[in-house]
């Protein structure tokens, strides 16, 4: 379980520890709402979150306080993606020789509710019962609803937990206004329609202004990769009309899903709202540079930064280094950004190979860090994926995104440092780069991961830590597994 903005310990510990919940262990997590704002929370390990873990977390203001937008209503649309291959097949297809690819998702989740064409459903494989009597006016199967009166305006709190989709949500018809992103405030900008990455939420203002007569599509597209997936759909009812009034208009359709430009100038459009957010500090103390590339590692597919494919340490990565439990954790540090001559728009050299590891990156309290992460082609001659980077435990500003290889010199010059927007999830485009700084000043030990769950999984992770001394004593229940056993301090 990862709680966005848990303690040290449990937004961190519980993740980098791996440690095992036993069946009918009551594990208590805590954590400070010191923000309000639209989270999530969702379960990390061996693709939890594909197989259900999740949930949104809202946290109000308090009620001396105003946000600086107004609205009559609210409605959480929490997004996602489904497979009905199970989440144990999955992990096996992705750790198996050849590798499986956990593939593109059946369906697509507006507050967990999507739908399936059991027509499509191979003939040698009984379809459930549940199945076949399913249609749109049965309760069980029918799209989620948002109710709306006409006239009113509504603040819809996004977020996206899927397992593999860039989405993109279009509510027909309607303009919405985005104020939010991340939990944290951006200067309002309209859109028709809005990409969504894993990780991310996104708060919106629309008003209930179109003909009221009928009901409207929500509705979310795949993004960034060629879908198989059908639009998912949930119902905007304008009331007093039935919510079983489907709109007779065809699903709404996203910009195509390879037009990565209008991806990249929504990105661009997202700024911090002045007067709201502070600007970051103008240098840093230190950059580290992070190239994910895909690999292939004695016939498995992985994915690696700087050469380096994540692996889980066995034992409580805070524990390991408060307690300087020897031969714990890896003490060689991370590799620096590899092959000057790396070249990023072609699959990597078979000679160029990765290898295992769980290195760390150890902070000075309160330095100021610059993460650059530079994407590149895949095994696949001319793909290059999205992915969107998550940080647990800080919020980054995000400096700016750019296309092809990053020059320090000629691109940190063209750093955002006035009101980049501030957030926990920023998507590095194909063939390119985004540049972020946060301040390393909560002490733990934190992911550093793309937030697409068979990615982590594959390797595309690593850990940030910073103050490891500064904590309290640990809690017992956050140790007991790896080199922890049985210590109880
Ligand atoms: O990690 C991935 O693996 C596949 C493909 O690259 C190899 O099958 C894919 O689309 C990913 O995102």
């Amino acid at each position: 379980m990862y709680v966005q903005r848990g303690t040290p310990y449990f937004d961190g510990a519980a993740y980098v520890s791996q440690c095992p919940i036993n069946p009918g262990e009551i594990f208590t997590y805590k954590f400070k709402v010191d923000r309000a704002g639209t989270y999530f929370y969702h379960g990390h390990f061996g693709m939890q979150r594909s197989g259900g873990l999740y949930g949104s977390l809202i946290v109000d203001l308090p009620a001396s306080k105003k946000e600086p937008f107004a609205y009559d209503g609210e409605h959480s649309i929490l997004l996602n993606d489904w497979w009905h291959k199970s989440i144990y097949e999955q992990e096996l297809g992705l750790n198996s020789v050849p590798f499986r690819f956990v593939g593109e998702p059946q369906s697509l989740l507006i507050e967990g509710r999507g739908k399936y064409n059991c027509s499509l459903y191979p003939a040698t494989v009984p379809p459930t019962p549940g199945c076949l009597t399913c249609n749109a006016t049965s309760p069980k199967c029918a799209p989620h609803v948002i109710p709306v009166t006409p006239g009113k305006t509504y603040r819809l709190r996004i977020a996206s937990v899927a397992s593999l989709s860039s989405l993109n949500f279009i509510l027909e018809g309607h303009k919405m206004t985005v104020v939010q992103a991340d939990g944290r405030y951006i200067k309002p900008f309209d859109v028709y329609n809005l990409d969504v990455y894993s990780g991310q939420t996104y708060d919106v203002l629309f008003t209930a202004d179109q003909d009221a007569s009928k009901n409207y599509w929500a509705a979310i597209n795949v993004r960034g990769r060629n879908p198989k997936t059908p639009t998912g759909l949930a119902v905007l009812q304008y009331l007093p009309n039935e919510a079983t009034l489907l709109p007779t208009t065809p699903a709404p359709v996203s910009p195509i899903w390879n037009d990565t430009a209008t991806s990249i100038s929504l990105a661009k459009q997202i700024l911090a709202k002045v007067g709201y957010e502070a600007a970051p500090p103008k240098k840093s103390h230190r950059t580290i540079v992070i190239l994910g590339t895909q690999n292939n590692i004695n016939g498995n597919l992985k994915w690696a930064l700087n050469n380096i494919s994540y692996v889980h340490n066995p034992t409580p990565v805070i524990a390991a280094l408060k307690y300087n439990i020897k031969g714990a954790i890896d003490s060689t540090p991370p590799p620096d950004y590899p092959v000057q001559d790396y070249n990023i728009f072609v699959p990597p050299k078979p000679s160029l190979s990765a290898n295992y590891g769980s290195p760390l990156y150890v902070f000075k309290r309160g330095s100021v860090v610059d993460v650059i992460v530079q994407n590149s082609n895949t095994l696949t001659p001319n793909n290059s994926e999205i992915h969107p980077w998550h940080l647990h435990g800080h919020d980054f500003w995000v400096l700016g995104y750019g296309q092809g290889m990053y020059d320090s010199t000629k691109d940190a010059a063209s750093f955002n440092l006035i009101d980049p927007p501030v957030r926990n999830t920023a998507a590095v485009f194909p063939y390119g780069w985004v540049a972020l700084r946060f301040v390393a000043d909560n002490p733990g030990a934190w992911p550093f991961h793309c937030h697409i769950e068979p990615h982590f999984h594959m390797g595309m992770g690593t850990v940030f830590a910073e103050g490891i001394h500064n904590l309290p004593k640990l809690p017992s229940q956050t140790l007991g597994c790896g080199l922890t056993k049985g210590l109880h301090r």
